[in-house]
């Protein structure tokens, strides 16, 4: 049916209730039954400027793309208009977007980057389709309804080993097959971590991004880097398979960014910890089969691998975002666990806490930045198709004066990150947690900063629809709403800050003067 030729002239005399017919880039649509079900009302779809007219222009200021594409509206074409052909295609899934700044610059036709070769280009394409082929649609149904990611995407996401590589390169990628083969295991760099976390975080679901194990890209590389043989072959396996998941229990409701004033105990009996205690926003935390806790011991602080059992609870927190995350509040009640769970040194879990956020921190940073980039994409489609006081949005100079800002925003972020990144590939985990903590921090803070200015402009520029859930503004009411996540996450905005500072003051050599 869709390939039925009409003329305008023949679209035109379907023009009444129950003969209704409209025209959207070149698709001719019966709406006749449509019209009484039309989410906005019958009476716009009988206005003479839209009932058996060419109503594209009108159609595109009032709906996503993606409206036509679902099955149920698919269905409603009857024919195309002879001589036109459809200009305004969807994307393919993995294909890049060629809005000026949608892509970081190294992906922009024409661009150059010091910091990517082939293989990264072939892995973006690799993980760009399978996100948007398997992880969005599953995405999108649990930011709404508040359920876990689906065990079925788990095990695909496994499948591809996309959950070891979150870890970033390192032996537990040893023997592993990435992305169906697309990219050698010793390739695997940063900046192909830094791809995974960007492409994983253009869905426009805030809750869901954490959901899609978050908690193990924070939990399982104290484990890694400090678990025993033991524990590493038997945690480690189960995990990155997707059969059991770990999270990080580190803030309470008694220390968030000040983590030393942290409560939680565990006291030696024999040859078992008994841990006591809570822990507050605990990212992945009602589902969990692990919880990596940080635990005050003596003097000092210990890191425990404490497995769920009848002595751990979990009661899901009421967050802004959606409980696809998992959001928990965890009590430990006389929980006993070998002493062989330890991470780390007993005494010296500070170390294993602080040099385990740098690497948090710096994937807030890439899938923070993703997300805002994904902002300034929205915007700028939206500014170009919108037309107010009978012309496009983009005419306004305060509407260019924003997405200016928006722009720098994004790019100078950008350019730091990837610096950042280069450093990281050169360094030892050693040397990262000396040299990085600092600007790692910095970066942060300027992120997450920028995110929330370019939150507020986006919403000011999609007025009523950017603070509405579905629709037009959708991404921009959903970043609005969650942005802040980023900069409490992690470590506060402000505390990221003043860490970088002192990491420099401390580093000033003696002999400095003006
Ligand atoms: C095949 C044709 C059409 C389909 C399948 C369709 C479908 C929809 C859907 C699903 C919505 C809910 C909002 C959303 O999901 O974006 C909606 C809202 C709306 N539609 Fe349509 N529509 C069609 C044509 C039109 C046309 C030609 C107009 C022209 C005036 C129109 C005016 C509106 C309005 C005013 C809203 C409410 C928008 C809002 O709340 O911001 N629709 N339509």
């Amino acid at each position: 049916m869709a390939g039925k030729l009409f003329t305008l002239e023949d679209v035109a005399k379907h023009n009444k209730e129950g003969d209704l017919w409209i025209v959207v880039d070149s698709k001719v649509y019966d709406v006749s039954k449509f019209a009484n079900l039309h989410p906005g009302g019958v009476g716009v779809l009988l206005a003479k400027s839209i009932a058996g007219q060419d109503a594209t222009q009108a159609f595109f200021s009032l709906h996503r793309q993606e409206v036509l594409l679902r099955p149920q509206y698919a269905r409603l074409q009857i024919g195309t208009i002879e001589g036109q052909t459809e200009v305004i295609k969807p994307l393919a899934a993995g294909d890049l977007s060629l809005v000026p700044y949608a892509e970081p610059s190294w992906l922009s036709p024409g661009f150059f980057s010091p910091y990517y070769n082939d293989s990264h280009r072939k892995f973006q394409q690799a993980v760009r389709k399978f996100v948007e082929e398997v992880v969005l649609p599953d995405a999108v149904k649990c930011e709404d309804n508040g359920k876990r990611i689906s065990q079925d995407v788990v095990e695909k996401l496994c499948e591809m080993n996309i959950p070891a590589m979150r870890l970033g390169p390192g032996k537990h990628l040893k023997g592993r097959t990435l992305m169906g083969g697309v990219i050698k295991t010793e390739e695997f760099d940063h900046f192909h971590e830094l791809i995974l976390n960007f492409e994983l975080s253009r869905l426009g679901t805030r809750g869901y991004i954490d959901g899609l194990l978050a908690g193990q890209v924070i939990g399982l590389p104290p484990v890694l880097n400090f678990g025993s043989p033991e524990l590493q072959a038997k945690v480690v396996s189960e995990v990155l398979s997707g059969k059991k998941f770990i999270c990080l229990a580190i803030s309470e409701a008694f220390a968030g960014s000040d983590v030393s004033g942290m409560q939680t105990t565990a006291v030696r009996d024999g040859d078992e910890w008994v841990i006591n205690g809570t822990k507050k926003w605990i990212t992945n935390g009602t589902f969990a089969d692990y919880f990596t806790v940080a635990c005050k011991t003596g003097n000092g602080y210990t890191v425990v691998l404490v497995p769920r059992s009848d002595a751990v609870s979990t009661k899901a927190i009421k967050t802004a975002y959606s409980s696809t995350a998992g959001t928990a509040y965890v009590t430990f009640d006389n929980a006993r666990v070998p002493v062989g769970n330890t991470l780390g040194t007993v005494g010296k879990g500070m170390q294993v806490i602080l040099s385990n956020f740098n690497h948090e921190r710096w994937m807030i940073v890439c899938t923070s930045l993703s997300a805002q980039r994904k902002i300034v994409e929205e915007s700028l489609k939206w500014v170009n198709q919108r037309i107010a006081f009978g012309k496009p949005l983009s005419s306004q100079a305060v509407i260019r004066a924003k997405l200016a800002n928006m722009i720098a925003r994004v790019e100078s972020g950008q350019n730091w990150l990837e610096s950042i990144t280069h450093q990281m590939n050169n360094m030892s985990y050693n040397e990262q947690s000396d040299k990085l903590a600092g600007p790692i921090g910095l970066l942060k803070q300027y992120i997450t900063r920028t995110g929330r200015e370019t939150a507020e402009d986006a919403t000011q520029i999609f007025g009523g629809r950017g603070i509405t859930a579905s629709g037009m503004g959708k991404l921009i009411e959903n970043y609005h709403r969650t942005s802040p996540y980023d900069a409490i996450l992690g470590g506060a905005e402000d505390v990221l800050g003043d860490l970088g500072v002192r990491q420099a003051i401390k580093k000033m050599p003696q002999n400095a003067r003006l």
